[in-house]
């Protein structure tokens, strides 16, 4: 929980206590530490400043444009999936040419807009987008830089939701097809094949997936290169894991080494694309108990927050630590922890020990700073949280609450109708 610790028995991000941002912006608001962001960020970039190294930070992890920005100043790239990650990502200063664009659907559009822009590569997931961005790049008298991403069929041995490199995955390209489509690739005359990549899945644990995986990436690259394609880049993806409940974390330092070691015949530039690892753990949701109940079989803590605000315990059994905000070391008993949304799965906790707490205490739900916000929705008619980034002694509001006359704004009970024209 580094970033946040209690001073004189209250919680603070930082310097600044929870209290008073609950007080000044309300509830349910995510809180980010940038301290801890931009720490995170270097121990990563200094496990490979021995090489040549280019970290493209995962935009859908956290793509608030103060995170991003954060990050840009850094030095750090983006790993875009969808033009309008691409735009962010220039938004917030992040270089063009350090922009890959990855994801299985890229529109004809897309294609042309980051053709426009001037990303570093595209990551490419299947044969017929190769051709359209090389359809679409060679009419404008380009050539477009690619990746494919390589379907390795390694078992990251994460969620079965949120693994991607397992044969059967709708990812990347399978291997035993990768020699043939780069054969391709190189008769295309808007593409040039500058690179290989992979991404095997998220909240990965143990390094011996990415060994796995990265030992067939690299094997693949040198095949390439001795039959003269132009491959000067691998993109290791992301993946690596944080701890939510206790898992040892990777250390980056034994990550590091292993990836030099597999890449060490190889004198291009590495890639990467971490998400979570960089944000994650850098963030809270703080919330509410807006109701204590007690049922004949259990007590609730009833929250403001919902599975809208953070729909990772709901959609993938994720375990998130709640704390207390006021220090406390009353004994704690077992309650559930639920939140308003009509849905039986908005839940986060079940029977998790907790200390006696009464309405309008406030709680944190730690490591909310990946995949929390960014999935955020208004289901139910609910405004999306705020967000707050915290320097030192100061926060600001990266994300104000909307007013709920926003969300249907522009909707109209009576809208006017057109001719579909068929
Ligand atoms: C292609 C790609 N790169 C990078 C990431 C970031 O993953 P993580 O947040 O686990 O580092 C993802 C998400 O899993 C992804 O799909
Ligand atoms: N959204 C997922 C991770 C998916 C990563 C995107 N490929 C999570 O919260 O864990």
């Amino acid at each position: 929980m580094s970033g946040f610790s209690y001073i004189a028995g209250s919680l603070h991000a930082e310097q600044v206590s929870l209290t008073a941002i609950a007080e000044a912006v309300g509830t349910p608001t995510y809180v980010y530490s940038g301290d801890t962001i931009r720490a995170t960020y270097r121990d990563f970039a200094e496990a490979f400043a021995d090489r040549d190294a280019l970290i493209c930070y995962a935009v859908k992890a956290n793509s608030n444009l103060a995170v991003l920005g954060l990050l840009a100043r850094e030095g750090a790239g983006a790993d875009a999936v969808s033009i309008g990650e691409v735009k962010r990502a220039v938004a917030a200063g992040v270089s063009p040419q350090k922009i890959v664009f990855a994801g299985v659907a890229k529109s004809a559009t897309e294609i042309e807009e980051a053709l426009t822009i001037g990303i570093l590569q595209f990551n490419v997931e299947s044969l017929p987008e190769l051709e359209r961005i090389s359809a679409i790049a060679a009419a404008r008298g380009l050539v477009a830089d690619v990746a494919i991403r390589i379907n390795p069929d390694v078992d990251a041995g994460t969620h079965a939701k949120i693994t991607t490199g397992k044969k059967g995955n709708k990812f990347g390209i399978d291997l035993d097809q990768a020699k043939s489509v780069y054969a391709h690739a190189a008769t295309l005359p808007g593409i040039r094949a500058a690179a290989v990549a992979m991404h095997i899945g998220s909240q990965i644990t143990t390094v011996a997936p990415f060994e796995a995986a990265l030992t067939r990436l690299v094997a693949l690259a040198q095949e390439l290169i001795a039959d003269g394609h132009p491959i000067t880049r691998i993109d290791c993806g992301g993946g690596v894991g944080i701890p939510y409940h206790g898992e040892a974390p990777i250390d980056i330092g034994a990550y590091a080494e292993m990836v030099k070691r597999v890449t060490a015949g190889f004198p291009g530039t590495l890639m990467f694309e971490p998400g979570r690892y960089l944000v994650g753990n850098a963030g809270v949701l703080l919330s509410r108990i807006e109701y204590v109940k007690q049922g004949s079989d259990r007590r609730f803590y009833i929250l403001d927050a919902g599975m809208n605000d953070l729909i990772r315990p709901a959609m993938y059994e994720a375990w998130h630590e709640i704390i207390s905000v006021r220090e406390t070391a009353e004994t704690p008993a077992p309650v559930d922890i639920v939140g308003p949304i009509c849905e039986s799965s908005c839940i986060f906790a079940k029977d998790r020990p907790m200390p006696p707490l009464v309405d309008g205490d406030l709680l944190a739900i730690l490591s909310a700073g990946a995949y929390s916000a960014a999935m955020a929705s208004s289901y139910n008619t609910r405004a999306l949280p705020a967000e707050i980034l915290v320097e030192g002694d100061q926060f600001a509001v990266i994300k104000p609450r909307r007013s709920l006359d926003d969300l249907f704004s522009d909707e109209s009970p009576a809208p006017a109708f057109v001719t579909s024209g068929v």
